[in-house]
């Protein structure tokens, strides 16, 4: 609040008075700006995380399952009323019975994306399947309210992922749960196909008898080429083997053993369309597989094949389909998805005598969509308690192990953030940050990205109006041009313990306490966990001992007696209570630094009379 006096430690006093404990031994240095560090995962990669009661609690979150196997990290829905979760597509019941143990449930159905937009900013949560566009202006409705997005199936396609992690809004899906539904649905279409079931079917409803007409082809011992061989596409993979099929799969991600384990052999995407008899579609629609299956590319398969799409209807171009269809190219097509659902009554595929389609009922099982509306409710409970899903989509995942153990560092990252951040004067603004942690780990075997975005929050949060969590924190950081380091000082003592110490350097500022500039003429606070609860341990070149809890009153004075006295006087008198309180020096008679911690803000006036006392030379009050 007050400095009197510009005052910068000679480096021999400082370092005197201070206990060094540690050896560095060795340091390594990392950089990153902005989200590119670490990309989310995607794809059939297993995204395993943790929840950890103890970043919840910390955090202020509540918990109410009981062995979720999910990570903290996202806000709390807020206080004790319950949230409210908006599901805007059909949901299976066990799933809803979840929710409705929890939140507020309100299942609107076919809402207008306008509707949606203005129901948003009452919603802690959104669930949805493939038939709700989540768009950017779903999220900026939301004004920030909306902390997670449910995705009751596997395709996020129709979230707006960019604009949710922007948003600080955590993306969750239900992977597995309508894994087998789809690759059924995947078979139930190639045979239908191959035999005209559905031709066949609706020309006997019309009265006719047409046995010739519909004369079909066998599958044993023709070629079927799975593109994208994730989850879907394996488990077609094993049932189309059990039909006598020679299966080959092309996908850049996927790892050959697993496809040889299952007698598949990944090959090139030429190879697998020209060489296919049957070519069944199994990839996300991402920028790069839109219109894959595009003129150029239906002219490299055999003439007369097959094709059967349960994926997404924009992998293909649809125009080019129908011309390939027209010229004889493509025998037939199984079509469950398509680019715009629903299409066109008019829609060509649709009336095309040699495609067979179905309404985007890949998923829909009564097994599948219980799985997936329980998976969903779970994840997004989870989410609205702090935890993040182990289905998170647009979030970097910890490990387990790893974020229990970090649980009180966590709490310490955000409050030296805080503090540095008060300790700034002038008006310059922060440009980087460079955290320092000490530890006898190896830097592979410490993961600090749940710790970094910790720091941003505390950086970020007090002065601007945007909540920070792992899910944004980069974008936040890279956004505001905060450039931020990290730097590993390898201290020779026990690895059980993850951290020593960790350093907040705030380079280029001012300091409004000018004992906070270190001697490399930066702002910096260190802090340790000691007993489980967050401590500070230097300000600038001076060490402190104390917890961070409440709030902080930083005093440099003059050693001499009567100094605690004095301040714990004027704050008595004031109804200020006084937590702990902790001097170091220099030397006696010397500068000393007097760490208050107190439960109350103490009035101006009250700060004033402490800045009065002749030999305080500077103060400062930082809320934690
Ligand atoms: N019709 C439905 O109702 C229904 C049901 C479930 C899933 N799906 C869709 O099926 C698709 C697959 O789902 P999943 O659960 O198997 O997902 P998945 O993530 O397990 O598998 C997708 C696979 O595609 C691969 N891939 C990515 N880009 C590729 C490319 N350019 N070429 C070839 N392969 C590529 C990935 O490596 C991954 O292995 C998704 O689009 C999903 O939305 C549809
Ligand atoms: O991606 C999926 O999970 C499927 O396409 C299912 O979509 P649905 O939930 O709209 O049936």
């Amino acid at each position: 609040m007050a400095s009197r006096a510009t005052f910068a430690p000679k480096p021999s006093e400082a370092i005197s008075s201070r206990v060094v404990p540690f050896r560095a031994t060795a340091s390594s240095s990392i950089s990153f700006e902005g989200s590119q560090s670490r990309a989310p995962f995607f794809g059939q990669a297993l995204r395993l995380a943790v929840y950890s009661p103890k970043i919840s609690a910390l955090c202020g979150w509540r918990r109410i399952r009981r062995d979720p196997r999910t990570i903290v990290m996202v806000a709390s829905a807020g206080g004790a009323a319950k949230p409210t979760v908006l599901v805007s597509e059909k949901l299976g019941e066990a799933g809803l019975e979840l929710l409705r143990e929890f939140a507020n449930v309100d299942c609107s159905y076919n809402l207008t994306s306008e509707d949606l937009c203005a129901k948003i900013s009452l919603c802690d949560a959104l669930v949805v399947r493939s038939g709700t566009k989540v768009t950017r202006e779903v999220f900026e409705a939301s004004k920030g309210r909306l902390k997670v997005v449910g995705r009751a199936g596997v395709g996020i396609d129709n979230v707006d992922l960019q604009a949710a992690t922007e948003n600080g809004c955590l993306v969750v899906n239900a992977p597995t749960a309508n894994t087998v539904a789809a690759a059924e649905h995947g078979i139930a279409l190639l045979t239908a196909m191959a035999r005209n079931v559905a031709q066949a079917d609706a020309s006997m409803k019309a009265g006719k008898w047409q046995r010739n007409k519909y004369v079909g082809v066998s599958l044993v011992g023709k070629n079927l080429a799975i593109m994208g061989f994730g989850k879907v596409g394996s488990e077609v993979a094993r049932r189309a083997k059990g039909l006598g099929m020679h299966v080959i799969a092309h996908d850049p991600y996927a790892p050959a053993d697993r496809a040889r384990a299952i007698g598949v052999e990944l090959v090139s995407f030429d190879e697998a369309i020209s060489t296919a008899d049957f070519i069944s579609l199994h990839m996300p629609l991402t920028p790069s597989t839109s219109k894959i299956f595009n003129d150029d590319n239906f002219a490299k398969m055999k003439k007369g094949v097959r094709i059967i799409n349960v994926a997404r209807g924009g992998v293909i171009d649809e125009d080019a389909l129908v011309r390939a269809l027209d010229n004889g190219i493509v025998a037939q097509a199984a079509l469950d998805v398509f680019t715009e659902e629903p299409p066109a009554k008019d829609n060509r595929l649709v009336q095309h005598e040699n495609v067979t389609v179905t309404p985007h009922l890949g998923a829909s099982t009564t097994e599948a969509q219980e799985g997936v509306a329980i998976e969903i409710a779970e994840a997004v409970i989870g989410a609205l308690n702090g935890e993040l899903a182990a289905t998170a989509v647009n979030a970097p995942m910890v490990p387990s192990e790893v974020l229990s153990e970090l649980a009180p560092y966590v709490l310490l990252s955000e409050k030296l953030g805080r503090l540095a951040l008060q300790l700034v004067g002038g008006g310059g603004g922060i440009k980087g940050v460079k955290i320092v942690y000490t530890s006898a780990r190896s830097p592979d075997d410490l993961d600090t990205r749940i710790l970094r975005a910790m720091v941003t929050k505390g950086i970020v949060e007090p002065v601007s109006s945007v909540f920070v969590n792992l899910v944004n924190a980069d974008y936040i950081a890279k956004q505001r041009g905060l450039r931020i380091s990290e730097e590993r000082i390898f201290h020779d003592g026990s690895p059980e313990i993850p951290l020593d110490f960790i350093q907040v350097h705030l380079a280029n500022v001012e300091s409004k306490f000018a004992s906070a500039i270190s001697d490399s003429g930066e702002i910096v606070v260190e802090g340790r966990v000691k007993d489980g609860i967050p401590h500070l341990t230097s300000v600038g070149s001076y060490s402190v001992d104390v917890s961070l809890e409440g709030n902080l009153l930083l005093c440099r004075q003059i050693d001499q007696p009567g100094m605690i006295g004095r301040v714990g006087s004027i704050l008595g008198e004031n109804n200020v209570n006084v937590s702990f309180m902790s001097v170091s020096r220099t030397a006696p008679r010397k500068q000393a630094i007097m760490a208050i911690g107190v439960d109350e803000e103490p009035e101006k006036d009250v700060l004033r009379k402490i800045g009065e006392i002749p030999a305080i030379e500077e103060f400062v009050f930082l809320k934690l």
